[in-house]
């Protein structure tokens, strides 16, 4: 099994700094989706096909170590434990998807953790990049560099009027899924999320959870991203991205201002009784958790607590997950245990000695 580092920390080291408006978007993405000639799409290959297009892909960066980024490690997936895997999705350096399915798969990860190539998820190349706060034209200016570095060593699967081929219709064009991270509390508690998120759907944007397709909106966190990939330039699709979470923004702020204005006490005690509560709880289920480190995080950013770090907070959002609880107490624990230890992990993370 190979020395992972990936999974020893909790917080990746690009999301230390903040970004711009930080207080609202946690994070950006942006993920390109690749595949290449004469090689079957990973859901149709077999493994010695699929081993084929690994040998291909891996040595591109390998040979290249003047991406930038720093070194990278390639990791395969089929040498991973399954805790590993969790965590690697936890972290969301790899999706749900190729940890579910890891037959050839494989992810190359740069130091900071910023840069995740997937190879052999849906598409023979996932090229994906991460940025703290919103920085979604920093991410595709990173994310297409790389792709740059690929397109000069393989040929590509590219249709003249279609443009780049993949696995699913839905990527077809651009290949391109540009995403934001949002926390929306105060859009939730005033009950206007619904609203927005229906009007976000609308303009050719869609709403997922924090873990991506199919997951749930848990601690208020909400995953916007491009929906429509073809008949639009990869700029038109990151500067539409960019006016609608830039609008978001703007409502998040208003409602948060609204409930400071006219329900101070009440959002006050919210804030602190959810502080209370994960320092000195016994036992905590990850949907409590992430619900009241959301009202912390509130708390924080518009200024009812002046601890813990919204880094603290980022942190304990992948470290209170299941596979990452398993991997700080131990292999296997039940559901009963693993509420018991994240209790245990918030009470001493956030200071509480019993
Ligand atoms: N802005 C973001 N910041 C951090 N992680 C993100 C962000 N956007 C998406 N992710 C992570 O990327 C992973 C994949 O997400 P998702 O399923 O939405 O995208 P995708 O695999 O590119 O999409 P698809 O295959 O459906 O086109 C998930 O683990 C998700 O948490």
């Amino acid at each position: 099994m190979p020395n992972l580092r990936f999974t020893e920390q909790a917080l990746s080291e690009w999301m230390r700094s903040g970004g711009s408006h930080s207080e609202i978007v946690i994070s950006s993405r942006v993920r390109i989706a690749r595949n290449i000639v004469h090689h079957p799409f990973p859901l149709l290959a077999n493994e010695e096909q699929a081993e084929k297009v690994m040998d291909v892909l891996a040595p591109v960066i390998d040979e290249n170590q003047a991406t930038g980024y720093g070194t990278f490690q390639l990791v395969k997936l089929d040498e991973l434990g399954e805790l590993d895997k969790t965590v690697l999705v936890e972290k969301h350096l790899i999706s749900p998807n190729l940890a579910n399915d890891s037959r050839g798969g494989a992810v190359l990860l740069n130091e900071d953790e910023s840069v995740s190539i997937m190879i052999n998820e849906e598409d023979h190349l996932r090229i994906q990049c991460l940025f703290p706060g919103f920085q979604v034209k920093e991410a595709w200016d990173r994310a297409t560099s790389i792709d740059d570095i690929f397109e000069a060593a393989v040929d590509y699967a590219f249709d003249d009027r279609r443009g780049y081929l993949t696995s699913c219709p839905t990527n077809v064009g651009t290949g391109l899924r540009a995403s934001v991270m949002m926390h929306l509390p105060a859009l939730v508690m005033t009950q206007q999320i619904g609203r927005i998120l229906s009007a976000v759907n609308q303009v050719g944007l869609t709403v997922r959870g924090i873990y991506g397709e199919g997951s749930e909106a848990a601690g208020n966190i909400f995953q916007i991203s491009n929906q429509i990939t073809l008949g639009q330039s990869e700029t038109e699709i990151i500067e539409n991205l960019h006016s609608v979470v830039i609008q978001i923004i703007e409502h998040e702020r208003n409602a948060r201002q609204r409930l400071l204005n006219d329900s101070a006490l009440r959002i006050t005690d919210r804030v602190m009784r959810s502080y209370g509560i994960l320092k000195y709880a016994a036992v905590m289920d990850l949907k409590e958790a992430s619900q009241r480190l959301s009202d912390v995080r509130l708390g924080v950013d518009v200024g009812i607590l002046q601890e813990p770090s919204i880094s603290v907070l980022n942190e304990l959002n992948v470290k209170t997950q299941p596979g990452f609880l398993q991997k700080t107490f131990g292999d296997k624990l039940n559901a009963a245990e693993r509420d018991m230890y994240r209790a245990k992990l918030l009470r001493e993370t956030l200071g509480t000695t019993h």
